[in-house]
């Protein structure tokens, strides 16, 4: 049985302004119970300019949500025209940044080694990477799933030392699977999962291995998570469309029930 904690964690994505983002927070506050939170930890990663509202919010009413960005820069400071820096992130209590979501990789150009330099600006400011990785439809048709996924931990992974690497949270998400309403199987989902945790134990240890989780995204709902969430290496859900409502996302939060 898995010491492992699920972490539920809501990706918003370019949504909710901040005015959106202190209502939805508020619901999801009111909905939650320490129930919930001793069963789950419960993240969302609002857009930036969101994220000094959360905090307010997360701080004054002592919530158990956590927070975090979906980026950062790779820089600490200085001139770099709309870059936002960890540091910056820690100052508003971050606990978690993504990191090579598949969406600024494709869109933004990012590459193994830009993700790897912001695993590392991540952890110098104390943030926990949630490292985003997997497969397009091409890689999939070939059967190429796992090498690939793992090429991309290997990348992002390079030079960061145990002590660090144990806290990471990998998010396997395959690209076919983001938007479109189409869910890995559970099987599809165990299988690159596994393969992640194997290639963690190869690459540090597996006491290592057994301690990071590895999360699924893409198409997660209320209706699928539970399946998802009974495989062995799934120790949560990174959640895109479904998180913007409030109602489904605790549902998600409390798979357990559906
Ligand atoms: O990209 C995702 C989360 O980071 C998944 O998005 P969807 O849940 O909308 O498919």
């Amino acid at each position: 049985m898995s010491t492992r904690t699920p972490l539920m964690a809501g990706n918003w994505k370019m949504n909710l302004n901040h005015l959106e983002a202190i209502a939805h927070v508020q619901k999801l506050a009111f909905a939650l119970t320490d129930k919930d939170y001793d069963a789950v930890e419960v993240a969302v990663l609002p857009p930036y300019i969101d994220l000094r509202s959360v905090q307010t919010l997360v701080d004054g009413d002592k919530l158990k949500i956590k927070y975090g960005a979906q980026d950062l820069s790779a820089h600490d400071s200085g001139a770099y025209t709309g870059e936002i820096s960890g540091s910056m992130l820690a100052k508003l209590k971050c606990t978690f940044v993504a990191i090579g979501h598949s969406e600024r990789r494709q869109y933004h150009g990012e590459d193994e080694e830009l993700v790897n330099a912001k695993i590392k600006a991540a952890y110098k400011n104390g943030l926990t990477p949630i490292l985003c990785v997997g497969e397009g439809l091409d890689v999939r048709k070939a059967g190429q799933q796992v090498p690939h996924t793992l090429a991309q931990l290997d990348g992002a992974l390079r030079d960061i030392p145990a002590e660090q690497a144990e806290t990471i949270v990998v998010a396997y998400e395959p690209v076919w699977a983001i938007g479109t309403g189409e869910v890995a199987t559970p099987e599809d989902a165990q299988e690159v999962c596994g393969a992640i945790r194997g290639r963690l134990a190869e690459l540090y240890s597996q006491e290592l291995a057994e301690k990071v989780r590895i999360q699924y995204g893409g198409s997660v709902k209320s209706g699928n998570v539970a399946a998802i969430m009974a495989q062995p290496d799934v120790d949560g859900a990174l959640i895109g469309g479904a998180a913007l409502d409030a109602e489904e996302f605790v549902k998600i939060v409390r798979f357990r029930d559906q």
